[in-house]
């Protein structure tokens, strides 16, 4: 883990800060030409490529009649699973199910004269759920990407997996999927943008995954709509000082076991602090069960800035715009309005992000490597889309109409001002 001192040079601030923020872009560039392989070979040749990397990558021997669990198996896995995780599971689900409910977003009408004009606000038909599965099996992120669906209506939900563990298909029998394939990665994410003679193809992938999952889901944009790109997680914590060292140094590493790739970052204003926060983490690391993935993270990754004041960690958080940032300090809500860039926001001692992951309510797909800029958590507006009605009397086509000609002759397009002029002499 790497200490920079970012009070003694601007000129240091900014050449940190540009390398940071450009993460996901450096990541990405090493993945891409992978990445666009096999989504070339997923495209031509469909099942016949999947199952062969399905072999490569996962090293699962599977074809069209195995790589779909039958629904069954669901029902069975959600029956036979200890009652602790059950129960905890089930709790989960109905805590992000009444989270979401608040994101429900209806048609409107309005009538005018001789007008009605509305937004009508319909489910997609059918999407595909991305569920990580290389590393660790996520039951948690099956209830994060397939509550928001089912709230918004979505008919048909295709998930996807790698390598599902009983945690997972449980996990799916609570909320509903419709269907489940085991295979993951870029190759699964492509069959899910074309379909292939097993995959079906859906209008929407959504969900996390490690750098060639999030990259290929932004290289297939256009074929297919994407939530965001929800990569390797990240994790920031602004701290002042005032919680445990040994209890940031847990919250970094909640995070960097993820992944080798993951970003634990800490911004600080106290020295002292900031060391015993290392050694703590390195402590710490020594009896993780993922310790080499997560030392494999800290050791690229892991960064301390040492700033000036909070007001100054905020800004440098801002300019990483992380997936999610903890706010450790006395008077955490102090901070929030100079917060502009995170996925979700975390604040005092007793929220670490593990609660968020899990249990909270919130969804935890969100976006990583910078896009907080622009990017928002999955939600159930991920799961719609909008069309205009439009409708007009021959009253308000009359109110309407010669304003309608004059900027149609403005553009030149003779038929749209003939379209008028031909309803206006009848
Ligand atoms: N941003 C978020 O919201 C969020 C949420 C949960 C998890 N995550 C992230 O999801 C990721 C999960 O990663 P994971 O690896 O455990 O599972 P994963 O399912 O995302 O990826 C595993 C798959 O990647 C493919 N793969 C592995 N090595 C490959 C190679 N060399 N070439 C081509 N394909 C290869 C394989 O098919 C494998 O099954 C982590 O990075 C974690 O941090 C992010
Ligand atoms: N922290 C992950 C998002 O980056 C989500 C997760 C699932 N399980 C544990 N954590
Ligand atoms: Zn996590």
């Amino acid at each position: 883990m790497h200490i920079e001192d970012l009070r003694t040079s601007a000129w240091r601030l900014n050449q940190r800060l540009k390398y940071i923020a450009q993460r996901g872009q450096i990541l990405e560039g090493e993945y891409e030409a992978t990445v666009r392989e096999i989504i070339g070979r997923i495209k031509e040749e469909g099942d016949k490529a999947l199952f062969e990397y399905i072999k490569r990558f996962d090293g699962l021997e599977l074809d069209q009649d195995t790589v779909e669990i039958p629904y069954e198996e669901l029902e069975k896995a959600y029956e036979e699973i200890d009652e602790e995780t059950r129960q905890a599971l089930e709790i989960a689900h109905d805590r992000i199910r009444r989270f979401h409910e608040r994101q429900k977003e209806n048609s409107f009408f309005v009538e005018e004269e001789g007008v009605i004009l509305g937004m009508k606000v319909q489910p997609l038909e059918r999407v595909g759920v991305y569920v990580p599965g290389g590393k660790a099996a996520y039951p948690s992120t099956v209830l994060m990407n397939v509550v928001p669906a089912t709230v918004a209506g979505v008919e048909e939900v295709i998930m996807i997996t790698p390598k599902p563990n009983p945690y997972t298909l449980a996990a799916a029998f609570i909320c509903g999927v419709s269907r489940v394939f085991q295979v993951g990665g870029a190759h699964g994410v492509a069959a899910l943008a074309f379909g292939t003679e097993t995959i079906p193809k859906v209008d929407k992938i959504v969900g996390p995954g490690n750098i060639y999952v999030a990259l290929a889901k932004k290289l297939l944009y256009g074929v297919v709509d994407i939530d965001m790109v929800a990569g390797p997680s990240e994790i920031l914590i602004i701290s002042d000082g005032s919680v445990r060292e040994d209890w940031v140094a847990a919250d970094l590493l909640s995070q960097a076991e993820h992944d080798e790739l993951a970003g634990a970052f800490l911004i600080t204003d106290k020295e002292e602090h900031a060391k015993k926060v290392v050694k703590a983490v390195y402590e710490m690391l020594k009896n993780l069960s993922r310790k080499e993935i997560a030392q494999k993270s800290i050791e690229k990754f892991g960064t301390v800035f040492l700033v000036e004041d909070l007001y100054q960690a905020c800004q440098v958080a801002n300019h990483i715009a992380p997936e999610h940032l903890e706010v450790l300090t006395e008077e955490p809500f102090k901070l929030l309005p100079y917060i502009k860039h995170a996925g979700a926001i975390f604040l005092g001692r007793y929220t670490p992000e593990a609660l968020g992951d899990y249990i909270l309510g919130p969804n935890h797909t969100l976006p990583t490597g910078g896009t907080a800029r622009f990017f928002s958590p999955l939600g159930v507006y991920h799961f719609i889309k909008r069309s205009s009605v439009l409708y007009v009397t021959e009253e308000g086509f009359r109110d309407l109409s010669d304003h309608t000609k004059a900027l149609a002759k403005a553009e030149g397009l003779e038929a749209h001002w003939l379209s008028v002029k031909i309803r206006e002499e009848s």
